[in-house]
């Protein structure tokens, strides 16, 4: 008998590995097609074309689950330049493995069809059944200078995370290469581009992302933290996102002088996973800001499953099961299990929370 979630992994790895050709021809090829949002965020063409070709996977396989993305078709429908910019993409990306794209399901059938597939993300949420969370692109603002990005999914079931996967095309496919905030645009991208996953209950692991069936895969953990002077922590690389002075602190208490590595996205948390960093810390920014859930769904059950706690700064778990929002949560703290509690200790010390 297969494991719980096997083909939901297999299709939620594939239709990553898919949307990740998208978003690479998109940076090697093309102007990217920015537009801005209604909350002045970026968004790209490759946004909107990654999604559509992972929820087309995700309907073609799984037709009654719910889905919760980032993006929606409004702009598109009264725009037909970029909307069939988009199209042209979303049109003629596929996997190169033949078995492997039939496994997803065929092709979206016209631009019609492709605002409808886009639009299938509006779920809002909640604790009851299977719900998948899209982010094409986390981290768009990297993807846009040529930093780390991340292609995000995940199943709920009942309001919990049960498959969780991340592609980070720029990425070192080696789990032991040191971490580096950014990579520079111009660069190759030989030997970058990973593939990382988690299923409940089943271990974590990375793979080098291909274009085509699923390269083989090994087990990830975290450093088990000896010495927590030693540690590296990560964050992200905007200040609007996260308090950097409040995790300046944070670091300094704990006796950390190894310097903060800043990386765009959920490879924050695909790299502590693979033990190449050992903390993240995303201290809030403003009061009323709520985390979305498909910046933290898959990242948490890979952190998690690698070893790993990941909470917010009130010690509570993360909690999927309210919306499209993490409106029960402030902030995020993820570290080894052995080390998260002197962690948080410091986390509340310095935000005065005790
Ligand atoms: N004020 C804020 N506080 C925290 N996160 C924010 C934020 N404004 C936007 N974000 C989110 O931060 C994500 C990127 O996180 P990071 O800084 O770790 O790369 C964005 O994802 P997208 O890039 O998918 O829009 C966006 O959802
Ligand atoms: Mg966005
Ligand atoms: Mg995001
Ligand atoms: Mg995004």
């Amino acid at each position: 008998m297969s494991s719980p979630y096997a083909k939901e992994l297999e299709i939620a790895q594939l239709a990553v590995q898919r949307a990740a050709i998208l978003t690479k021809r998109v940076f090697h090829e093309k102007a990217k097609g920015t537009v801005s949002k209604d909350d002045k965020s970026p968004v790209t063409i490759g946004d909107f074309g990654a999604q559509a070709l992972i929820i087309a996977a995700l309907k073609a396989n799984f037709p009654a689950d719910e889905i919760v993305a980032e993006e929606e078709a409004a702009q598109l429908r009264d725009d037909a330049p970029l909307r069939q910019t988009i199209w042209d993409l979303v049109s003629t990306t596929q996997l190169s493995d033949a078995a492997a794209e039939s496994a997803l399901g065929g092709a979206i059938k016209d631009e019609d069809e492709m605002l409808t597939m886009i639009d299938h993300g509006a779920s809002k949420g909640g604790a009851k059944g299977r719900i998948w969370a899209i982010d094409p692109i986390d981290g768009t603002k990297g993807f846009l200078r040529g930093g780390q990005y991340a292609v995000c999914l995940a199943l709920m079931v009942d309001g919990d995370v049960k498959v969780g996967v991340l592609g980070c095309p720029n990425l070192p496919v080696d789990d032991a290469a040191p971490l580096t905030g950014s990579m520079e645009s111009g660069q190759t991208d030989e030997g970058k581009g990973c593939l990382f996953s988690g299923v409940l209950g089943q271990g974590a692991t990375s793979r080098p992302l291909t274009t085509g069936s699923l390269a083989p895969e090994k087990k990830i953990a975290m450093k088990a933290i000896t010495d927590i002077a030693a540690a590296t922590f990560c964050e992200s690389v905007e200040a609007g996102h996260s308090a950097h002075g409040d995790q300046a602190e944070i670091a300094k208490k704990l006796g950390i002088t190894n310097p903060s590595v800043r990386m765009d996205s959920q490879a924050k948390y695909a790299s502590i996973a693979r033990g190449a960093g050992d903390i993240y810390l995303r201290l809030p920014v403003s009061a009323t800001y709520q985390e979305k859930i498909w910046d933290h769904a898959a990242g948490d059950l890979i952190v998690r499953e690698a070893g790993g706690a990941v909470t917010d700064i009130h010690g509570k778990r993360l909690d999927f099961s309210i919306g499209r929002t993490l409106a029960n949560n402030k902030g995020v703290v993820a570290a080894p299990v052995g080390g998260h509690p002197q962690v948080l200790a410091v986390v509340q010390e310095v935000l005065s929370l005790k």
